[in-house]
C-alpha cells in the first residue's frame, strides 16, 4: 500500500473503532510501519473519531518529529516494540472498556493475564503479559515493553489499558478486537466454573495460525 493509502486505512480504521464503542473521546493510539521506514502515528490528545489523514503524525526510528501534527505522547512505547519485533508493523493501544477493567484487578497473572479458555485467542494472542502501571507517557513503558516485545503479541498495562501488534494495522485492529471481547468473557465468566482449554489443546492450536 501506499503511504497516502495507509493514511486512510488508518483514519478509517480509527473511526470504525470509535464508532463500535472501542475507543472513546481521545484515549489511544495508533501507528504503523510505512514503506520508507518512517511511522505513522496519531496526533497526541485526538479522538479516532476525527482524525484527519493530512495531519497525521510522522516519525523517525529514534522518534525525531518529522511531519503532521505533534505525535502522541506514547510514540516512545510503540517505537520500542517495532525496534525488538521485525514482525510488528502495527500497532493498536486502547482504553477499551474490558481490558481497561481487567488491568485495574489485583492478583492478576502478570504472565498471562487471560487463562485460555477460546481457541481464537491462543490463536491471534497467545498470552498476555502485564506490564507494572507507570503513568501515561512514562519512558519506562517504553523499556518494560523492549524487554517483552520479541515474545508476545499483545501486552496489558497495569490500570490503564492494552498494547496490541499486528502484521499491519487491519491485523492489529482485529487482534485488539478479539482480545477485548475475551476480556469481556473473561469478566462474564468470573466466579462460574470454566472449562479451560487442556495444555495439549493449547499445544494444539499454537501451531495453526490464525
Ligand atoms: O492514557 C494516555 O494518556 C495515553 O496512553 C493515551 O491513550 C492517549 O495519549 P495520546 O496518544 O498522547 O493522545
Ligand atoms: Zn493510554
Amino acid at each position: 500500500m501506499t503511504e497516502q493509502q495507509l493514511r486512510e486505512q488508518m483514519v478509517t480504521l480509527a473511526r470504525s473503532m470509535f464508532e463500535r464503542g472501542y475507543a472513546t473521546g481521545g484515549a489511544g493510539n495508533l501507528s504503523l510501519k510505512l514503506p520508507n521506514g518512517h511511522f505513522l502515528a496519531t496526533p497526541t490528545g485526538s479522538s479516532f473519531g476525527r482524525l484527519d489523514a493530512d495531519r497525521l503524525s510522522v516519525v523517525d526510528i529514534d522518534g525525531n518529529h518529522i511531519s503532521g501534527d505533534r505525535p502522541s505522547k506514547e510514540v516512545a512505547f510503540h517505537l520500542a516494540i517495532y525496534r525488538n519485533n521485525s514482525a510488528c508493523n502495527a500497532i493498536v493501544h486502547l482504553h477499551s472498556t474490558y481490558l481497561t477493567a481487567l488491568s485495574c484487578l489485583q492478583g492478576l497473572d502478570t504472565d498471562n493475564a487471560i487463562k485460555p479458555f477460546t481457541p481464537y485467542f491462543v490463536m491471534r494472542i497467545g498470552k498476555l503479559p502485564v506490564i507494572p502501571y507507570l503513568r501515561p507517557g512514562d519512558p519506562r513503558i517504553a523499556e518494560e515493553l523492549a524487554k517483552r516485545a520479541a515474545d508476545y503479541r499483545a501486552f496489558l498495562l497495569a490500570n490503564h489499558g492494552p498494547v496490541v501488534t499486528g502484521s499491519n494495522l487491519t491485523d492489529a485492529v482485529d487482534n485488539a478486537e478479539e482480545l477485548e471481547e475475551t476480556a469481556k468473557l473473561a469478566l462474564m465468566l468470573d466466579g462460574k466454573s470454566i472449562r479451560y482449554l487442556s495444555e495439549e489443546e493449547i499445544t494444539d492450536l499454537q501451531g495453526r495460525g490464525k
